[in-house]
């Protein structure tokens, strides 16, 4: 019924399908198995004349070339897609999206018995007929699709994916659902990543490899043909296997990895980890770092902890200069000098007369004495706050006995 021959398809320089040949008859599963990327979606788009690539060759539905006619002809002349994803209306109930599927010529004069035909296939779309679509599950969202492109009255219907997203529950309905379509009488042209189940229900598959078709053959002999296994069904004591792995040059040849079975075990690999950091020769020490210079302790002050905060070297010697070099005086002779005043106008509190002794300073390094400096007299703060309170009182009696002066009387 279908008859697809020497198809070819190029987005821009890239080739995604190479004069790819298959056909699919009425009441027929046919399953096409490939790696992502290898061109089954480009496939199905270019029959349905919805691809966006160049596509050459020919497609031939019932001997009528749909290559180049617009989607519309194309589901006249009685193929409809599934794409993936639905492409279903979610804010519509279930029955107007039925019925949009119903805009074909060859299928609106049957609108009615179209509706009544896909409700019985799918009574649950009846149940739920008055559903907005949006909320119901993915399984049901996909029986909806899939009974919508049905509405166009198809002689072939192209999935791709339909199982996406589906829980395994799910898919097992759908492809029961796929099942049923066919007794109806269809063909079915379907692009699966899920190959156990496709292939358990399909007549035949395909196998597509970066754009070719590379191995056709009857559905039953690729679920137990080892390349498949390997390839698209997980080995073959593998469950269904999710999206299969990117394909190699052809899917019989892929390279299977596998782990030496000498590998080393974890603690193997740490254990000698262990060894080679024991055995590394020393390192040299590393030189150490320069001590953080140290003010100059005297009177036993070295062995006090010091804090380590690192500090300007101290200048040499030589380059030092006392607070004497600075003021010209020895500290000394200051502090004697105002011993001597202070002692001279504080009273001695034992009466004596006498201040205690100042207990001889460590001579002074010899220097060139500098010039004396006469001291200023400061007095003691006992002195100092006599003469202020002595002030305070005179001023207080000047103002007791401050009487204004008289003034001449204000004329008449
Ligand atoms: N519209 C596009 N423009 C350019 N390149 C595209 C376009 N559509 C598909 N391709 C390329 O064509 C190649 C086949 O893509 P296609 O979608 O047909 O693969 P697929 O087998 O369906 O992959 P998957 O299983 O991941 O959906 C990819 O390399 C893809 O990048």
């Amino acid at each position: 019924m279908l008859d697809v021959r020497n198809l070819s398809v190029s987005y821009g320089q890239h080739r995604a399908l190479h004069e790819a040949a298959l056909r699919v008859d009425r009441g027929e599963i046919v399953v096409i198995l490939g790696a992502n990327g290898a061109g089954k979606t480009t496939l199905l788009k270019a029959i349905c004349g919805v691809c966006e690539g160049r596509v050459t060759g020919e497609a031939l539905l019932e001997g009528e070339d749909l290559v180049g006619q617009p989607p519309h002809r194309i589901v006249e002349a009685g193929i409809a897609l599934v794409p993936e994803g639905r492409g279903i209306f979610p804010d519509m109930t279930v029955e107007e999206n039925l019925t949009l599927g119903a805009y074909a010529d060859r299928a609106r004069d049957e609108q009615r018995a179209s509706l009544d035909r896909v409700m019985t296939l799918f009574p649950k779309l009846g149940e739920r007929r008055r559903q907005v679509a949006r909320t119901m599950s993915g399984g049901e969202q996909q029986m909806v699709a899939i009974g919508r492109a049905m509405m166009s009255n198809p002689s072939i219907l192209a999935l791709d994916e339909p199982s996406l997203g589906l829980s395994p529950l799910l898919s097992k309905d759908l492809f029961k659902t796929l099942r049923t379509v066919r007794e109806a009488g269809l063909g079915l042209l379907l692009v699966e990543q899920n190959a156990r189940a496709s292939l358990a229900i399909a007549d035949r598959g395909y196998l597509l490899d970066t754009g070719e078709i590379t191995h056709e053959a009857p559905a039953q002999e690729l679920l137990t043909d080892p390349a498949v296994q390997r390839a698209y069904l997980g080995g073959a004591a593998a469950k269904p296997a999710p999206k299969p792995a990117p394909a190699s040059p052809h899917p019989a040849e892929r390279p299977v990895p596998t782990m030496p079975a000498n590998r080393p075990s974890p603690s193997d690999i740490a254990a000698q980890a262990v060894k080679s950091v024991a055995s590394r020769p020393a390192r040299p020490a590393a030189p150490e770092p320069a001590p953080a210079p140290k003010p100059a302790a005297a009177n036993g002050a070295a062995q006090r902890p010091q804090p380590a905060p690192p500090r300007p070297a101290p200048a040499p010697a030589g380059d030092r200069k006392s607070a004497s070099d600075v003021l010209g005086v020895e500290i000394g002779d200051i502090v004697g000098r105002a011993a001597q005043t202070s002692s001279r106008r504080a009273a001695p509190a034992n009466g004596s007369g006498r201040l205690p002794t100042v207990p001889d300073r460590p001579p002074m390094p010899q220097r060139p004495r500098a010039p004396e400096i006469p001291m200023p007299d400061l007095g003691s703060s006992a002195d100092r706050l006599k003469s202020v309170l002595d002030e305070i009182e005179g001023a207080a009696r000047r103002a007791e006995s401050w009487r204004p002066a008289p003034s001449n009387p204000p004329r008449r």
